[in-house]
């Protein structure tokens, strides 16, 4: 995993998400238009034309590669690039999840046209998606060091629909450098997705004695 650091202020990163989460809205919206645009066959080429403008332009100056994770001197991950999460991909669900202090992890989040599998239901392979980053991140922001997923159980009780759905995951356990934690999707009437996880530190991650010592030393060089 790189831990390349970033020397970007917090209101340096604050600036850049203001004006690039709109942008990826504006993105994702575009995706829901496509999908669901009646308009004629003249109107579809013209707003080709106009995107392949707009790709064009942000051609111009560009990353090569994927985006990567940098960390801030604070040890603030941006993966702003993740297909579940990042904040400039538009094809990730509108998902922002909540830590909480007895280390369960929440979110809400409302999945439109473009998650669809059988019809006006969620797609499974995005709810497994969902679940496995919820997974990911309680795990690893309530033990402070990244996990991977090892293995991942997941149970469709029953069909989940698009619209406003609320998610929750919890450490349920650990043995060593593994850790077994639990999630769910729920619609308004209760659980629809079940899953539950085995996330791994990694051997060759940095330990919580190392990384409280690397955030202190880090937090003492950006002061
Ligand atoms: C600068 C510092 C920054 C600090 C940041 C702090 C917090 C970060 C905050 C937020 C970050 C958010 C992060 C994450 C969010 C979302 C994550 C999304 C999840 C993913 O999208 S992630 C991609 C998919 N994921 C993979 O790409 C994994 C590929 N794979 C591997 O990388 C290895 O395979 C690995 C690591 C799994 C194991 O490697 P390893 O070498 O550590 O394993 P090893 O053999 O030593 O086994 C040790 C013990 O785990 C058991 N074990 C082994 N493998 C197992 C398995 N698969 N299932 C169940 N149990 C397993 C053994 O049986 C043994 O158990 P026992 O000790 O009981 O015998």
């Amino acid at each position: 995993m790189d831990f390349r650091l970033t020397d970007m202020t917090d209101d340096e990163i604050a600036q850049e998400l203001s004006v690039v989460e709109p942008l990826t809205d504006s993105v994702r919206d575009l995706i829901d238009a496509v999908i669901r645009t009646e308009v004629d066959d003249d109107v579809l080429i013209a707003a080709r034309e106009q995107i392949d403008a707009v790709v064009t332009s942000l051609r111009g100056n560009q990353k090569p590669g994927s985006y990567g994770v940098p960390f801030t001197r604070k040890l603030h991950g941006m993966p702003y690039g993740n297909a579940a999460v990042g904040k400039r991909n538009a094809i990730a669900p509108p998902l922002r999840v909540e830590h909480h202090d007895d280390g369960s992890a929440t979110s809400e989040v409302v999945l439109g046209a473009a998650y669809e599998g059988p019809a006006g239901l969620v797609h499974g392979g995005i709810s497994a998606m969902l679940l496995d980053q919820l997974l990911g991140e309680v795990v690893s922001v309530s033990q402070g060091v990244p996990c991977f997923t090892g293995t991942l159980t997941v149970k469709y009780l029953r069909p989940t629909p698009l619209g406003p759905l609320s998610l929750r995951a919890e450490t349920t356990g650990s043995e060593g450098r593994k850790f077994f934690v639990h999630a769910e999707i729920s619609d308004a009437e209760g659980p629809t997705v079940t899953a539950e996880g085995i996330m791994i530190s990694p051997a060759n991650m940095p330990r919580h004695e190392e990384l409280k010592r690397l955030r202190a030393e880090l937090a003492a060089s950006a002061e």
